[in-house]
């Protein structure tokens, strides 16, 4: 299907958006009128520059506060109407999209909104335009999609017609299913924009917190099913008012923005995901020389070698470290995930047309072929079979408590938030858990886990609104069949590995469940959930940028410890 987006979804001047939105793919562009205003070329110009660049100008918006208004303030707006209709033809731009009144001064009368609706659109076809009329969820009296399509039914006027925006139909909570009875001819343009569930005003909702499709909580797939159900067939147009796009790279935010409607077709298609991983494979660690001692404490032991790369596995039951000292790093750090793949292959052909960074491979030719991405904040995703199990010998694996990578917690700059959540989720076919907010000593953690249906592969994506000089954390999540066991050795062994944690969280803690006394003694943490799930977990001390987590799930826990982490923050930062 033609693919747009409205100028107003990514920052820079109007000539900037144009570009990063035909770089990135689009078919057209809905000019947002403010850009066209702060331009100093002119609609001509603009127009050229489109056309140039290969891009339509799909519609053009916003035209406010026209509809049911007394009498005396129509002529006016028909004389402002006109002369964006002159401003149209100068552009080429023949759609125009009026959303519902919302000026106290309006009036409840649909019959006059008809009445007025329909003289705006004979006045348009002399300029060969047509009016696309939309319910904004905050309208004064039109504020509900099918209001507004019964609106335009009873002015009855081949150049008008509806703009449905699945933000304004989603936050209301209206059950879209009804779009299904609109003639698809009668919807001349679609606009789609996902959220995040907030309870707040809808006005401020919709014009700081709108996302991408898939990026929120809306089922933006059903929505534009039942659209496509009526027979429309104009344009899926990206509307997005968000406060962190708007200061994002604009090439960035336009491919992000082309990801999400890629992913959008794909699912509408019923495509589903080729390659879900079946677990990890693999994490992979540039090291200093520091991290050997770290993990022979944890119980790993070094089960290979490299044949040709500087890098060495370590590995504890079905948990698999590589230790990479080829990369002139300053501090340890995560730089790459190897994931089981059904079909490795076919899981970077995915990742590539969702727009995916398909890294060039350097190997020896006796070496395994392993294929990786890269994921927003440059983590390299590495998709396997067993093969490159090989490249490091015959040594077995050893038994230990530890027995495989629970969870990976990358933290991501704060523009690209959400489009890692996208990734994960459309690129490599996990499904968002919980989103969360936690209190940090200097700042806020936002954080959000996305998990593979069998939750073999989990992901945290955090990001740490914190001091500019902070090193962003990374941490890798170790399953242990007995944490307390483990806890018990490092205490007696190690004990400088482990974070300590103060008392007055058991003392909290053991006034909210009874718990052994012994959690305290070797600082280990607990949460339960509704179900009565219970997660055990302790955290080493930092190497870098990197920490290790050991977690022990029982009873089906699906969480994260989330309530222990303001805890482990305020630690980590007093010994920073
Ligand atoms: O926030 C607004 O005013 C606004 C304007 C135009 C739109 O298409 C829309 O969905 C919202
Ligand atoms: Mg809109």
């Amino acid at each position: 299907m033609r693919k747009s987006i409205a100028t107003v979804s990514v920052s820079g001047t109007l000539t900037e958006k144009l570009e990063a939105i035909a770089a990135a793919g689009f078919d057209g562009v809905e000019i947002f009128e403010n850009d066209l205003l702060a331009c100093p070329l002119s609609p001509e110009e603009v127009r050229a520059r489109a056309a140039d660049l290969g891009l339509g100008i799909d519609l053009y918006q916003p035209f406010r506060d026209f509809e049911a208004v007394p009498a005396d303030v129509l002529a006016g707006s028909l004389r402002r109407a006109e002369r964006k209709f002159q401003v149209m033809r100068r552009l080429g731009a023949d759609l125009l999209l009026v959303c519902s009144n919302v000026s106290p001064a309006a009036i409840g009368d649909d019959e006059l909104a008809a009445e007025q609706l329909r003289l705006l659109a004979e006045r348009a076809a002399e300029y060969g335009v047509r009016i696309a009329y939309e319910a904004l969820a905050w309208g004064r009296h039109v504020n509900e999609y099918l209001h507004a399509w019964r609106v335009v039914r009873m002015a009855d006027h081949p150049n008008l017609g509806t703009c449905l925006d699945s933000f304004h139909i989603l936050s209301r909570g209206s059950d879209p299913i009804g779009i299904e009875a609109i003639p698809g001819e009668k919807i001349f343009f679609l606009q789609l924009a996902d959220a995040p569930l907030l309870a707040m005003d809808v006005l401020q909702w919709s014009r700081h917190y709108r996302c991408f499709p898939g990026q929120g909580n809306f089922d933006l797939a059903g929505l534009t099913a039942s659209v496509l159900r009526t027979g429309y067939a104009g344009p899926l147009s990206l509307e997005v008012f968000n406060d962190v796009f708007r200061q994002a790279s604009t090439e960035r935010t336009a491919l992000d923005g082309m990801r999400s409607l890629i992913a959008l077709e794909q699912s509408l298609d019923g495509l589903s995901h080729p390659a879900v991983p079946a677990g990890f494979a693999f994490a992979e660690l540039a090291d200093t020389g520091t991290l050997g001692g770290l993990l022979t404490a944890l119980g790993f032991a070094r089960t290979g070698v490299h044949a040709s790369k500087p890098v060495e596995l370590w590995s504890q039951g079905e948990a698999r470290l590589l230790l990479n000292a080829r990369d002139q790093v300053a501090d340890p750090a995560l730089v790459a995930i190897g994931l089981d793949s059904p079909d490795p292959g076919g899981a970077v052909k995915h990742a590539g047309a969702l727009l995916s960074p398909v890294l060039p491979r350097e190997r020896a030719p006796e070496d395994a072929p392993l294929d990786a991405i890269a994921a927003p904040d440059g983590t390299e995703i590495f998709f396997c079979d067993t093969a490159w199990l090989a490249d490091f010998g015959p040594g077995a694996a050893i038994p230990g408590r530890i027995t495989h990578i629970d969870h990976v917690a990358l933290t991501q700059p704060l523009h690209y938030f959400d489009e890692a959540a996208l990734f994960y989720r459309s690129v490599l076919g996990l499904r968002p858990q919980e989103s969360l907010e936690l209190p940090d000593p200097y700042g806020l953690l936002r954080s959000k886990a996305m998990s593979a249906p069998d939750g073999a592969v989990r992901m945290v994506v955090n990001i740490a609104h914190v001091g500019a000089g902070q090193q962003p954390w990374q941490h890798l999540a170790l399953a242990c069949d007995d944490v307390v066991a483990v806890a018990r050795r490092l205490r007696a062994e190690h004990p400088d590995l482990l974070l300590p944690i103060p008392d007055n969280y058991y003392d909290d803690l053991e006034a909210r469940y009874e718990v052994d006394p012994e959690l305290r003694r070797l600082g280990v943490l607990y949460d339960r959930d509704g179900a009565g799930g219970e997660f055990l977990h302790l955290y080493t001390v930092t190497a870098g940028r990197v920490f290790f987590e050991l977690v022990q799930r029982l009873g089906g826990y699906q969480g994260y410890g989330a309530g222990n982490a303001p805890i482990r923050l305020a630690v980590q930062h007093a010994g920073a």
